[in-house]
């Protein structure tokens, strides 16, 4: 790639070696490539170096070569030429002359904010159509004519630059369709080129040259501030834009008459640059000497000006809150770098646009996008995220479809927190309380089978979560988070049930195997067969499979009989454990208190049954015996938890006479203590109340917190169509 050049008109040649170079300011970037002016020390010349990163250059180094060549080979006045080309490191550098006053772009934007006056702009259109008619001449399409890209020089010189190297954008010729994603605005693009299918030429770059007059005379491309996707149908859709007899009133006729005849939409009714060169507004353009130069006359050095440009739009952004000033960063480095690839997806923008609608239409689109997308965040989220995306569309479906991208962002935001107070408070409850909230919202807001199903789908998942939480370590905070998702399940299984709080928290403590976790009491649990895991989940048992394979000998009901007390159970006669086990272990149910009074009676009548059996006492009294000792086990399990549980509210409610007095576990000989169970009972509704009552609060601050920023929202709209009226006036 490097090698030594020959300028057009000096004869002098530039060495490839990067030594030679000595880089001083940036005096500009592009998409893929930073300017700066140097000394080429052999000659002790200031040049241009734009240092263009390969990575970000879609094409292959072949590509970049040709163009380059082809660039090096360019000799016209209003041209930007190669001096020469190398490869440094992962750059290429392209060597050329330098350009003190810079782009049109950057000189409006530091000083003609609207625009520059006629005379200057007949004089820059001038030079830069002779450019394009030599370039045409020769066969090439610049494809990328813009303000940023007509370079003036201090004597106000015009040259047309970014030919041939930014081309290593895309691909040339009939290639020009090419694999590369779109980036950029398509202001300054015809609208065959943004059109799937249709092919374009050289016309094209008439339409982009008719759009950087608007540009010169307004400061700004047409539907600049719009997203690409709008410019590209209102480019395809709408009349093309023009200067406005009525507003435009202080430019010429022949100026407004040379900018329709660019931009017509059917390529082949566009003039040639040849023919266009002909018009009278060229005819009586001055020479740039005169009416350019004096456009910088009091101006700071180019470099000064890039550097005061960029500090301007660093304290843009820092003035304007996110997400606002990221989309304004990327309008106006858009704007700023104007139609930079003429190679994009078109399937990919053929979707896109298919997805822009009119301005009333973006509106709804708008309403029901940002309502699926709360709908996509909670299908894509985390747990804690979709705990918000459903608390979104559970508090109220008013929301729906009021929920800006900001408010998701916030939305988010707020999950975010809302998750890490929840874990504060409830820790191991927060995935069953999650498992309530989508389950309250799918039943208030099923507005598709298929969403429904998703979100049933979700709570099942989130059901299976909750029990394997529910089958951790017995604490107090897994009853919390059990009666809590037992009440989301409630919900799930009949959306219209009503019933008072009270008794379903009760039924729901009956069916609670808040206990069934495993018993971590080590001294205890190492020693007997409560040890192994009491829940029956298929989920749950898979894990006890895996922990207890070892010395699993038996399972029975919820009790695994492990190597450990085997030799109980081995002497115990075929028969009886078949039959114990066809009517269901006694113990199947003792994990769970409630069902333990329930199946204490059976166990009571245990004697009974076996009395009447053949088998002798001598073998039972073991079996009996370790029956025995685990049921007394577990009481005094019992009782340590119910104690454990004294919260200073539960000692209130005692001391209110709500609640029973604690037994006494041992003195109890192992019978069951009712008031032990009616006591455990009512702890427990008060957990669920008070749980209720929090969901209630939560609920009710996300609803404010999500008005809150309605209200944004509106404000925020207000001002966006205060904003797009001021531009439609501009434009029109
Ligand atoms: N020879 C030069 N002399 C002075 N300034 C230059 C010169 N070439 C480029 N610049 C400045 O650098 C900026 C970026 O250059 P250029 O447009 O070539 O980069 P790019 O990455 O190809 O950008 P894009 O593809 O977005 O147009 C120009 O807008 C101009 O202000």
């Amino acid at each position: 790639m490097g090698r030594m050049a020959r300028t057009g008109t000096s004869h002098k040649t530039y060495s490839a070696n990067p030594s030679d170079y000595k880089l001083l300011e940036e005096v500009g970037y592009g998409a893929s490539a930073t300017v700066y002016r140097a000394i080429y020390l052999p000659f002790n010349e200031v040049v241009a170096v734009k240092c263009l990163d390969l990575d970000r250059c879609n094409s292959n180094l072949d590509d970049i070569r040709r163009e380059a060549q082809t660039m090096s080979l360019i000799d016209h006045p209003n041209v930007i030429k190669a001096y020469c080309s190398f490869v440094v490191e992962r750059n290429l550098w392209v060597v050329m002359p330098f350009m003190a006053e810079g782009s049109c772009l950057h000189l409006m934007k530091i000083a003609y904010t609207d625009g520059f006056e006629e005379s200057a702009i007949g004089s820059i259109l001038k030079e830069t159509l002779k450019a394009l008619e030599y370039l045409h001449r020769h066969g090439h399409i610049h494809r990328d004519v813009k303000a940023g890209n007509i370079l003036l020089d201090s004597n106000g010189v015009v040259k047309l630059a970014d030919f041939g190297v930014s081309a290593c954008m895309f691909d040339k010729g009939d290639r020009q369709r090419s694999r590369n994603t779109f980036v950029g605005t398509p202001c300054w693009m015809a609208p065959e080129v943004l059109q799937p299918g249709s092919g374009y030429d050289f016309k094209a770059d008439i339409w982009s040259f008719g759009i950087t007059a608007l540009e010169l005379a307004h400061g700004h491309a047409p539907f600049s501030k719009y997203p690409p996707m709008k410019v590209l149908l209102m480019t395809i859709q709408n009349a093309p834009p023009g200067l406005d007899y009525d507003r435009d009133k202080k430019f010429s006729k022949s100026f407004k008459e040379m900018v329709a005849m660019c931009l017509v939409k059917d390529q082949t009714k566009r003039p040639t640059a040849e023919k266009l060169l002909k018009h009278s507004f060229f005819k009586q353009a001055k020479p740039p000497e005169l009416s350019v130069k004096k456009l910088f006359a009091e101006l700071p050095p180019l470099w000064q000006r890039v550097k005061a440009l960029q500090l301007k739009d660093a304290a843009q952004l820092a003035l304007k809150k996110m997400p606002s000033a990221e989309q304004e960063a990327i309008s106006q480095s858009e704007y700023k770098r104007g139609v930079s690839a003429w190679n994009f997806d078109i399937e990919d923008l053929k979707v896109q646009a298919s997805l822009v609608q009119d301005d009333d239409e973006i509106q709804e689109m708008r309403e029901e996008d940002e309502s699926m997308k709360s709908f996509v965040i909670d299908k894509d989220s985390s747990d804690s995220r979709s705990s918000l995306g459903k608390s979104i569309s559970t508090n109220d479906n008013f929301f729906r479809g009021r929920i800006t991208g900001d408010e998701l962002a916030q939305a988010e935001c707020l999950s975010k927190k809302g998750k890490s107070l929840r874990s504060d408070s409830l820790e191991s409850s927060n995935q069953e309380k999650i498992g309530q909230e989508k389950d309250i919202s799918s039943a208030e807001m099923m507005p598709s089978t298929s969403e429904k199903d998703m979100v049933n789908a979700k709570t099942k998942t989130q059901m299976v979560k909750g029990r394997q939480t529910q089958s951790g370590p017995l604490m107090p905070g897994v009853v919390l988070s059990h009666s809590l998702s037992d009440r989301g399940r409630s919900f799930e299984r009949s959306e219209n049930e009503i019933q008072p709080i009270t008794e379903k928290a009760n039924r729901e403590v009956r069916r609670a195997p808040s206990f069934s976790g495993p018993l971590m009491l080590p001294n205890r649990a190492s020693a007997n067969s409560l040890s192994a895991p009491i829940k029956s989940s298929a989920g749950y048992r898979d894990s006890l499979e895996e922990k207890s394979k070892a010395n699993l000998v038996q399972i029975k009901g919820r009790f695994s009989v492990t190597s450990e007390n085997v030799d109980l159970v081995k002497d115990i006669p075929l028969c009886a454990v078949a039959r114990r086990s066809s009517q269901g272990s006694p113990l199947r149910k003792s994990a769970s208190v409630g069902d333990w009074m329930f199946d204490s009676k059976p166990m009571l009548t245990t004697p009974k049954d076996f009395s009447n059996s053949n088998v002798p006492a001598s073998l039972l009294m073991p079996h009996l015996q370790n029956l025995f000792q685990q049921t007394s086990l577990q009481q005094d399990l019992i009782t340590n938890l119910l104690n454990s549980l004294q919260s200073s509210e539960i000692v209130d409610a005692s001391q209110n006479g709500k609640l029973p007095p604690l037994p006494r576990g041992s003195e109890n000989n192992g019978n069951v203590d009712p008031g032990a169970s009616e006591r455990e009972r009512l702890l427990l509704l008060k957990v669920s109340e008070l749980q209720a009552r929090m969901i209630n609060l939560t609920d009710e601050l996300t609803a404010e917190k999500f008005k809150y920023m309605q209200l944004q929202q509106q404000l925020n709209a207000v001002s966006g169509q205060e904003e797009d009226g001021d531009k439609r006036e501009g434009d029109a």
